[in-house]
């Protein structure tokens, strides 16, 4: 199949369709009429496209967790106390890692220990196996709206089941659900399954229900340079919107210093909004900061201080949401105490921030154009290498390392790319690999990270990547030398 960047035809589209609902037993509770009639009747407070663009045109940032268990009625019990007792403004549905890995039978013998061990056996909710009326459980059982989040390559399935489960968002892309998540799958194969999974998102919108999509911003979550991030969020974005995706939450990934994340937000809505104005896609666009997704430090006193920083960056940024993190981050998946106490504490900060916003410094100004201008070098190549052609022009820039993600998995990214803080703890590119920068921007990052090296009294080096990535864990933002 020659991938394209075309909204797929109604025949190829169904024709497809028939197959998957075919990957697991539960396709088969899939309607899509039932479904949409379903997801008409459902209280208008539960639909998350209409909450995204409600909280846009208040100017609030929504807190949102992560969260999920391998059984219905714990998984219910966990999302209802991270309602009532975290105070969550949005409800994630976190999937297993057997599910996004399409192990559906591996998920269900889980499902199985996990109810003879009376405790979850699996690091998420396993979705597919669970159902379309397990989904509608959930939501009955909730006054917020929900959303899928996981990591799944091939995510047509997943998506079919819960949309028609009445959960009204999905989070991931071609991209940014594979280079961080999958070692050998091409990006050609991914692409194409998120051109579904948004063919989907575009047939619920035209049958008259709002379903919002949001592609995952951080990627690896390690020290990825704003630009590279956003220019991934955009094409994933212009992807979905030639399907037929009309509700858009673009994401990004709290780097640190806060000039930087703040600039990297406005930069990211306003570029995505010119390059949706250019191409003729009429969206409804909103953003998302997630809170530091590096290592964090393992006493929870401290992660607070790495929790109400991401609350601040975001609520100063003007994002629409902040995906929050835990007490728990350095030990593994938190109890729904701590995961309620991130979200207490993030609204605390939201709530003492409110209406309040970084106004425009010339650094913010600055940055916010240095981003705009290294994204466009990027995306100009992307769509060089494609002919005009954003999804042939993807895969050819991870192939030739125009895109380059660090510290991913994938096969399919060059791994060239290296990234370093400079003395303000700004992420600056330190290794550009085959990463298409104009002279002046190289330059201009060479000279900050030699200022760093400078006033260290060291050399520009990989220690320095080093001890960036240990440095949150350990207590700062910069890792200087010991
Ligand atoms: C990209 C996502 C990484 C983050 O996703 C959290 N995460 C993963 N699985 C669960 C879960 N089942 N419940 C609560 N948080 C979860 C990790 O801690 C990490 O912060």
């Amino acid at each position: 199949m020659e991938l394209k960047n075309k909204k797929l035809s109604e025949e190829s589209f169904f024709q497809e369709r028939k197959e998957v609902l075919t990957h697991w037993v539960t396709g088969k509770d899939v309607d899509l009429q039932e479904a949409v009639d379903y997801l008409k009747q459902i209280p208008k407070h539960k639909n998350f496209a209409l909450k995204m663009r409600k909280a846009k045109a208040d100017g609030i940032t929504l807190a949102q967790p992560r969260a999920g268990v391998a059984l219905v009625d714990e998984h219910i019990k966990l999302l209802q106390y991270l309602q009532n007792e975290g105070g969550a403004d949005l409800l994630p549905n976190t999937i297993d890692s057997y599910t996004r890995q399409n192990r559906y039978q591996e998920g269900q013998a889980a499902i199985d220990e996990s109810m003879r061990e009376n405790r979850s056996m699996l690091n998420g909710f396993p979705v597919v196996n669970h159902g379309v009326h397990n989904c509608r459980k959930v939501l009955d059982a909730v006054e917020l709206p929900l959303q899928a989040r996981h990591g799944t390559p091939d995510a047509r399935l997943l998506t079919e089941i819960i949309h028609a489960g009445g959960w009204t968002s999905n989070e991931g892309g071609g991209i940014s659900y594979n280079i961080p998540y999958a070692k050998s799958i091409s990006l050609e194969k991914t692409i194409r399954h998120w051109q579904y999974c948004d063919r989907v998102t575009g047939l619920y919108e035209e049958m008259g229900v709002e379903i919002n999509r949001e592609p995952f911003g951080p990627l690896t979550g390690t020290l990825v340079p704003p630009s590279m991030s956003n220019a991934v969020a955009i094409i994933e974005g212009l992807l979905a919107a030639e399907q037929g995706v009309k509700n858009l939450t673009l994401g990004y990934g709290q780097c640190g210093n806060l000039t930087q994340d703040v600039a990297a937000i406005r930069a990211l809505e306003e570029q995505a909004t010119e390059y949706f104005k250019e191409y003729g896609y009429e969206i409804d666009l909103t953003t998302v900061l997630h809170q530091w997704m590096g290592g964090f430090p393992a006493d929870e006193a401290k992660s607070f201080g790495v929790i109400s920083w991401g609350a601040a960056t975001a609520a100063l940024a003007g994002a629409t949401k902040v995906i929050v993190k835990t007490p728990h981050e350095a030990m593994g998946i938190p109890t729904m105490e701590a995961n309620a106490q991130g979200i207490r504490s993030t609204k605390q900060t939201l709530n003492l921030l409110k209406g309040q916003r970084l106004s425009i410094s010339k650094d913010l100004g600055m940055e916010k154009e240095l981003i705009k201008a290294e994204t466009k070098c990027i995306l100009d190549k992307v769509f060089e290498l494609g002919n005009g052609d954003l999804a042939v022009g993807a895969v050819k820039a991870f192939e030739t390392g125009v895109m380059d993600i660090p510290f991913a998995p994938s096969n399919y990214n060059a791994g060239k790319i290296l990234p370093a803080r400079d003395n303000n703890g700004a992420v600056r590119y330190l290794e550009f690999g085959n990463i298409p920068m104009n002279k002046e921007i190289k330059d201009f990052n060479n000279q900050l990270l030699a200022e760093r090296a400078k006033l260290e009294g060291r050399e520009v080096s990989f220690q320095m990547v080093v001890d960036d990535i240990y440095a949150v864990g350990k207590g700062t933002l910069v890792g200087r030398p010991e």
